[in-house]
């Protein structure tokens, strides 16, 4: 039986492929084979020895301590794209809020006293103040080509607008599904400087903190209508909110409220919406139940931060899962272990990624308790299992 500790509101469709005649599934857990969670802050949870898995159901795993569960071997894997398409709805939405004063307008009519036609009248001559402008022919600066920017760029070239595109590191997968049309920026200051739209998605890193800032707004034409979908960290709030003053931000559309941008007429706020829809949140889910099902029951790993791919199909007697810092002759010791107790390796797969490594192998004789011990003794091995 697997016991998996959840955090946050889990969607039961993902929850549903872990059955329940195998997995126990609870909210408080502290013994936890494996932790499913989205937003919660995981970084002062005190992990017991027993975690092997951690997944977010989401993209961004910045509320998850990963470097430190990677010393202890554990895998943390996220849900790649899966809300994709929730986030870009919702920044294309952003962005027609944004250039059309649709808050402002919204506040200025529930604010309208007296008779229907008196609102009326009051409707008419007050809605000069929220004329706005159109989408096409205007530049949308994507910064961050991954899930989310890929779509929300290919979106934007639809709706009849130019698209520049800033990610240094974009995948080749997703430079495949970029449409073609997309200009890439050379730097981002080159993407500051010719946008009228501008929309963050990359990861809260200590490269991208305050990506924006006095000095990045400063390049930036008039009236620009910025979007942060990504993390609150990636803005510098200050100084968006004295280019708001300054007239270099048109209006700021973000996912993270703050006391700060509470009071600003041209702040749009929302609360943490991106991912809040029923499909992305069933998505997301049973993205990462099947992840971690398959890796606490045959040791595959598919979609993890922290360490590679291996998916290795099932041959032999059994299976060893085996964790272990990324040293040299890491393997041979491993086999040499196993030669010594007379287990022979049918099939192996060995991988890295960083300082990480993993290795899966189908073995054709059973291992004794004492075979694995020993495995485990090697320095630098940080979880071994018998599947
Ligand atoms: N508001 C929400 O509810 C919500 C939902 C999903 C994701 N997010 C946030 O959005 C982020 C992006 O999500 P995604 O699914 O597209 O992730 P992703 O990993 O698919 O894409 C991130 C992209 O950013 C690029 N990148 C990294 N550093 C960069 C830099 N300095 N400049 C330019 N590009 C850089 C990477 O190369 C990658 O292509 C997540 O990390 C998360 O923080 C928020
Ligand atoms: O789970 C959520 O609601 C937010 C998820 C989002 O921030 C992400 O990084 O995927």
């Amino acid at each position: 039986m697997y016991t998996i500790q959840t955090f946050n509101a889990i969607s039961p469709k993902g929850l549903e492929r872990l059955p329940r005649d195998r997995y126990s599934i609870s909210d408080s857990a502290p013994d936890a084979d494996a932790i499913i969670l989205r937003s919660y802050k995981l970084h002062d949870y005190p992990f017991s020895d027993n975690l092997l898995a951690v997944g977010r159901a989401g993209s961004g795993t910045n509320n998850v301590p990963v470097e430190k569960l990677s010393g202890c071997g554990v895998v943390v894997f996220n849900a790649p794209g899966a809300n994709s398409n929730a986030v870009k709805e919702l920044v294309i939405a952003g962005m027609l809020m944004g250039c059309r004063n649709i808050g402002p307008a919204i506040d200025f009519v529930n604010g309208l006293q007296g008779s229907d036609e008196e609102m009326r009248v009051a409707a008419e001559t007050g809605k000069k103040r929220f004329r706005g402008f159109e989408l096409p022919g205007k530049t949308l600066g994507v910064v961050g080509l991954g899930a989310i920017g890929v779509r929300i760029a290919n979106t934007a070239r639809s709706l009849g607008m130019n698209v520049i595109g800033y990610d240094p590191t974009i995948t080749i997968e997703r430079a495949w599904q970029l449409n073609a049309e997309v200009e890439a920026a050379a730097n981002i200051d080159m993407l500051l400087a010719q946008s009228d739209f501008i929309t963050f998605h990359v990861p809260l890193v200590d490269s991208t903190r305050n990506l924006i800032n006095a000095t990045s707004l400063a390049k930036l034409k008039d009236n620009v209508v910025l979007l942060n979908f990504a993390r609150n960290g990636i803005v510098d709030e200050s100084a968006v909110l004295a280019g708001l003053e300054s007239g270099k931000v048109y209006t700021y559309v973000c996912d993270f409220p703050s006391n700060a941008l509470r009071t600003n007429p041209r702040v749009i706020a929302l609360p943490h919406l991106g991912a809040s829809t029923i499909e992305a949140e069933d998505n997301c889910a049973i993205m990462i139940a099947d992840q971690i099902r398959d890796y606490l029951e045959n040791g595959n790993i598919s979609n993890s931060v922290n360490l590679p791919n291996v998916k290795l199909p099932r041959t032999g007697l059994a299976r060893i899962s085996l964790v272990n810092q990324n040293n040299p002759d890491m393997l041979g010791k491993i086999s040499h272990v196993l030669g010594q107790s007379g287990v022979n390796i049918a099939h192996m797969l060995n991988d890295s990624k960083g300082n990480m490594a993993y290795t899966l192998m189908d073995v054709d004789s059973s291992v004794s308790a004492e075979t694995l011990a020993t495995l485990k003794s090697i320095p630098g091995v940080l979880k071994v299992r018998l599947l």
